[in-house]
């Protein structure tokens, strides 16, 4: 049986104001007063957001976490983030690096990698994410994309308690085309493969790597029971609750 224990996370990018959000969040947290799936379950809400969702969902058991932080703690930079202030907020997890803000943002890996020491030393988890983009894929790529922005993103200090693998192929980000089973793995295995060379088996071995791209109620199961898979980040179908708690039921 796997040591890794099941992590489902909800990254609700710019989408929910008060009212939708509280209300999705709460739902969540319903749900989980209900019956205990086997996975820990996560929602990142908008910045916004964060400080009214996780006074909403106290004590619930569901984990709230950040879609980015900065690198520094406190300063001159207009409209961030830091992780000591998610965290003050009621924050467990931040995302970092995710393809969008990649995109956006011109994140590069040590952008990346800076942000989760950020996150690590205010307390956080960072859920590091990678992934190539479909032109990558064609050519070949997939692997070497996979490790280099790995190896470049992850952050000094990582163990299996305060860093979480997101690969998120672009491709399949919002587009209905999901990975197949053997795609994933085939991925997964190459992070944990390199994960090895990083940490050392037991870190690795120990390490949740998540798989985040048009994951739905009728592909998670399949998804989440390969045996390199130990959760999802999920976009779109986070925002239903029925879709969300489908999911965490699959674990
Ligand atoms: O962070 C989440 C991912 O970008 C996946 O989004 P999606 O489930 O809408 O494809």
């Amino acid at each position: 049986m796997s040591q890794r224990r099941t992590l489902i996370a909800g990254n609700w990018k710019m989408n929910g104001q008060k009212a939708d959000g509280l209300a999705l969040a709460k739902g969540v947290a319903e749900k989980l007063a209900g019956a205990k799936p086997n996975c820990d379950l996560l929602v990142c809400p908008p910045t916004t957001l964060v400080g009214l969702v996780a006074e909403a969902v106290k004590g619930s058991g569901l984990h709230v976490g950040g879609q980015d932080c900065h690198a520094k703690v406190s300063g001159a930079h207009t409209g961030d983030s830091s992780a000591a202030a998610l965290a003050d907020l009621g924050c467990t997890y931040v995302i970092v690096g995710h393809s969008e803000r990649r995109t956006d943002h011109a994140e590069s890996d040590a952008v990346v990698k800076a942000k989760a020491e950020a996150a690590i030393a205010a307390g956080l988890v960072a859920i590091v994410c990678i992934g190539e983009t479909l032109a990558q894929r064609d050519a070949g790529q997939t692997i070497e994309v996979n490790r280099s922005q790995l190896v470049g993103s992850l952050p000094a200090g990582a163990t299996a308690a305060n860093t979480v693998i997101a690969y998120e192929p672009v491709w399949a980000i919002g587009t209905g085309r999901v990975a197949t089973p053997a795609q994933a793995q085939e991925v997964h295995a190459a992070i944990r493969a390199e994960l090895v060379k990083a940490l050392g088996a037991e870190a690795a071995g120990a390490m949740r790597i998540l798989y985040g791209g048009s994951m739905k109620p009728d592909n998670a199961k399949e998804l989440l029971a390969l045996p390199d898979v130990d959760g999802g980040l999920i976009g779109g179908a986070s925002l239903k609750v029925a879709d969300f708690w489908a999911i965490a039921e699959s674990c």
